[in-house]
Parts: C-alpha cells; sequence; structure tokens
C-alpha cells in the first residue's frame, strides 16, 4: 500500500515520516487519556477395542463395560494439550518442539503457511501418526499410549475426503455409527439428525463419488460428528464451501463447542477464522510462533483505513493532529473513489479517540475502519517477527 499510494501535495505533512512504523497516532492535547501417515482418512474404532457410550458419547471400554475416560486427575485439564512435540519425516522437521493447549467447549484455529505442520500436528492428535518425541494428550489421553480411547473420542476430518465412492450418502453414515458400535435402534435417527445438520437430506440417496467438494466436506463433517465427539479435529473444514455452506459451518462449530466439545480446526480463510474461533495459534516451521484469543486480538495494532470526501480535508485534519500515516491518496487512485489514508493504531480505543477527533476537524471522513481483520494483521505480524528472529 505504502509504495502505490500517492500523498498530495501540499498535504497535512507527516512529521515523522510517511513510512513511519508502528503506532504512530498521537492525540491533541486536549484529547482525554484514554510421512508416513497411517491413513488420514480412516478414523474409527479398532475393531473389538472400542466404542462410544451412546447415552453420553463418552469412550467406553466394551471389554469392561466402563467409560474409558481420562485418567484421574486429567479430566479438567484442557481438551488437546501438546508439549514440546516433534515430528520428522527424514530431513524435513515437519513439527519442532510444538507446545500449546486447546481448552474443552472453544473453537480453536490453527494458522499457518503450507507446510508449517497443521495437518502432521492433526495426525498426531487423531492418533494416525506418533511424535518422535513430546507429549500428546487428548482430552487427557495420550493417543500412543491407547489409540483405542483417543479415536472414540475425537471425531476427525481430513483436508481430503477420500470417501467410501461406491456407498450412497446415508450409507456412508450408517457404516460410521456401526463402526463406532452406536446402538441398531438410533442409527437411523442419528444419521438423519445429521444429513438434517449439514443439509446433505436431498442428497442422502446419491452415491458419494458424485459429490461435489463442497457436499464432500459436509458429508465428511458430519461423518466426523457421527458419534458424538468429545475433541473435533478438522483440517480445511471450509475449503470448497460456498459462503450459505460457511454460514452453516460456523452455526455448527460454535453449536458443538457450546455443547463442550473441544473443536480444533486449520483454514487459509482467516476472515472466517476470525467469526469462528475463540482462540488462535500461529504455526510457522512446524512450532508455534503466536497465540492468543480472538478477542485480545483487537487490542493489538494493525492498520485502519480512513476514507473521506475531501482530499484536502482529511490531509489536513491528519497534519493537524500529528497523525503519522502512509500517505493520503486521491479518490482517482482508489476503488471506492474516496481519499484514502492508512494510519497504524495500536487499539480499538485509540481508533475511537481518533475517529472523535476527526469529525472535530471537519475531515468529511464517511468510513473508517480496520484495513485487515484481526486474525490477518496478527498474523502477519507473527509471520514477520519470526522470519526477523531467523535471520
Ligand atoms: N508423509 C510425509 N512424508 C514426508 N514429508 C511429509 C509427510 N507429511 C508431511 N510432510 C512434510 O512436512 C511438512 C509439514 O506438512 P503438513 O502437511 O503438516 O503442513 P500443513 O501446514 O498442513 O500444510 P498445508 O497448509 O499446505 O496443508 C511439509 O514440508 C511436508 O512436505
Amino acid at each position: 500500500m505504502t509504495e502505490s499510494t500517492t500523498p498530495v501535495e501540499g498535504a497535512g505533512p507527516d512529521p515523522q515520516g510517511e513510512s513511519g512504523t508502528g503506532y504512530a497516532y498521537d492525540p491533541p492535547q486536549h484529547a482525554s487519556p484514554g510421512g508416513e501417515a497411517m491413513g488420514g482418512d480412516t478414523i474409527g474404532p479398532p475393531t473389538g477395542l472400542g466404542a462410544v457410550d451412546p447415552q453420553n458419547g463418552h469412550a467406553f471400554d466394551l471389554q469392561n463395560g466402563k467409560a474409558a475416560g481420562p485418567p484421574n486427575g486429567a479430566v479438567n485439564g484442557p481438551g488437546i494439550l501438546c508439549e514440546h512435540v516433534s515430528r520428522s519425516f527424514g530431513a524435513v522437521h515437519a513439527v519442532q518442539d510444538l507446545s500449546f493447549a486447546a481448552p474443552r467447549g472453544k473453537v480453536t484455529a490453527l494458522v499457518g503457511p503450507n507446510g508449517s505442520g497443521k495437518s502432521t500436528l492433526m495426525l498426531m492428535l487423531a492418533s494416525l501418526l506418533a511424535p518422535d518425541s513430546g507429549r500428546v494428550l487428548v482430552h487427557g489421553v495420550d493417543p500412543s499410549q491407547d489409540s483405542a480411547a483417543v479415536r472414540a473420542t475425537v471425531g476427525w476430518m481430513p483436508d481430503q475426503f477420500g470417501a467410501w465412492d461406491s456407498l450412497r450418502v446415508s450409507e456412508v453414515l450408517e457404516v460410521m455409527a456401526r463402526a463406532y458400535f452406536l446402538p441398531g435402534e438410533q442409527i437411523r435417527s442419528r444419521v438423519d439428525e445429521l444429513l438434517m445438520l449439514m443439509d446433505l437430506v436431498p442428497l442422502a440417496a446419491q452415491p458419494a463419488h458424485v459429490l461435489s467438494r463442497g457436499q464432500k466436506q459436509r458429508l465428511g463433517l458430519a461423518r466426523a460428528l457421527v458419534h458424538r465427539p468429545e475433541v473435533l479435529v478438522l483440517d480445511e473444514p471450509a475449503s470448497g464451501l460456498d459462503p450459505a455452506s460457511r454460514r452453516r459451518l460456523l452455526r455448527v462449530l460454535r453449536q458443538v463447542a457450546e455443547q463442550g466439545v473441544t473443536v480444533l480446526v486449520s483454514s487459509h480463510i482467516l476472515s472466517e477464522l476470525e467469526e469462528m474461533a475463540d482462540h488462535v495459534v500461529f504455526l510457522d516451521a512446524g512450532h508455534v510462533v503466536d497465540s492468543s484469543s480472538v478477542r485480545d486480538l483487537a487490542e493489538r495494532p494493525r492498520p485502519w483505513r480512513i476514507e473521506s470526501l475531501d482530499v484536502s480535508a482529511l490531509s489536513r485534519a491528519l497534519g493537524d493532529l500529528g497523525v503519522r500515516h502512509h500517505g493520503v491518496v486521491d479518490p482517482a487512485q482508489t476503488s471506492g473513489g474516496h481519499a484514502e489514508a492508512l494510519v497504524d493504531l495500536p487499539d480499538e480505543a485509540t481508533a475511537s479517540r481518533l475517529l472523535r477527533d476527526l469529525a472535530g476537524k471537519d475531515a468529511a471522513v464517511v468510513a473508517f475502519g480496520p484495513a485487515t481483520g484481526r486474525l490477518e494483521a496478527a498474523y502477519l505480524a507473527s509471520e514477520a517477527a519470526d522470519r526477523e528472529g531467523a535471520l
């Protein structure tokens, strides 16, 4: 943006230099203070080892007839806990010394560039891949110690949906329900419930192979939910979904989380994760570079865009207020047809003060808001910080 903007001649000068970095708004004096992946697509309790208690969806030990829940002391811990987890494929360190926790009843987003280790981590959580070192606990259970209990607890949706293509949509869900030992008389109603939830009723009798990518994604989520899991691990669940299906996904995930389920979701579409997630964990090159609640991200510096009907009035007001900006752009060069300026602000409270002060200066402001989403700004900042640290 900085490079393409054209500062208006004679416009209010930027006292600190137009490309000043960081917090740039000093309120005026009068202002108030203020690898061997083991087949990512096939999860289910290994035959005869574990199942799900149909009453409450908890892991159920078939041999002993009692809940095979987490060991004592782990019941109230986070839904997912990773401590210093590493996993390599030959010379590729896919996940390195990674630690984070995902709380129960919340949606946690894993965000990171291609190849940053998201899928590798998720495969370990789903007990489909063992870590080289470190500890993973899912609902208090270590997948490498008791994969059957973890598989009964986790609903897993891989990024590639390789369904049993010759089965009809409803049959896919029936087979999954049987694999999780749902009692026969409950299977029909559970399948119907999931078809309805994921808007798959009109497709119920279609063979899975005729489904579009987005429809397969919806079936993938229905399949992950079949046994009412305590922990949902979803790798790119929104990819290929149209806007209506995305809204549905968002609703379903929020609903599931409100019921106490731990939800971990990865995506590249940051604006969508911002709405979906309560917490975010940023990964780069296999390790955590930052983490935060989504709410707290609002309190981090990010660029804000100011649009005005009058280029000179905006320039003058910014100059008078001593606001550092990245240049005021002439309306002829903006897509919205308004004069525009970008300013870096530390938080929403400062933004609110600046807006009030601009109004007091007759800056003819018609739009004022963050130029990037909270997640995107934090992601770009964490990526930049990580790159700097690596130099
Ligand atoms: N089975 C495997 N064998 C060899 N290398 C692998 C294997 N699985 C993953 N990798 C490598 O590990 C690194 C992390 O991959 P991973 O799929 O976990 O990343 P990701 O963050 O999920 O990427 P994307 O966003 O593109 O899905 C990559 O360099 C990848 O090539």
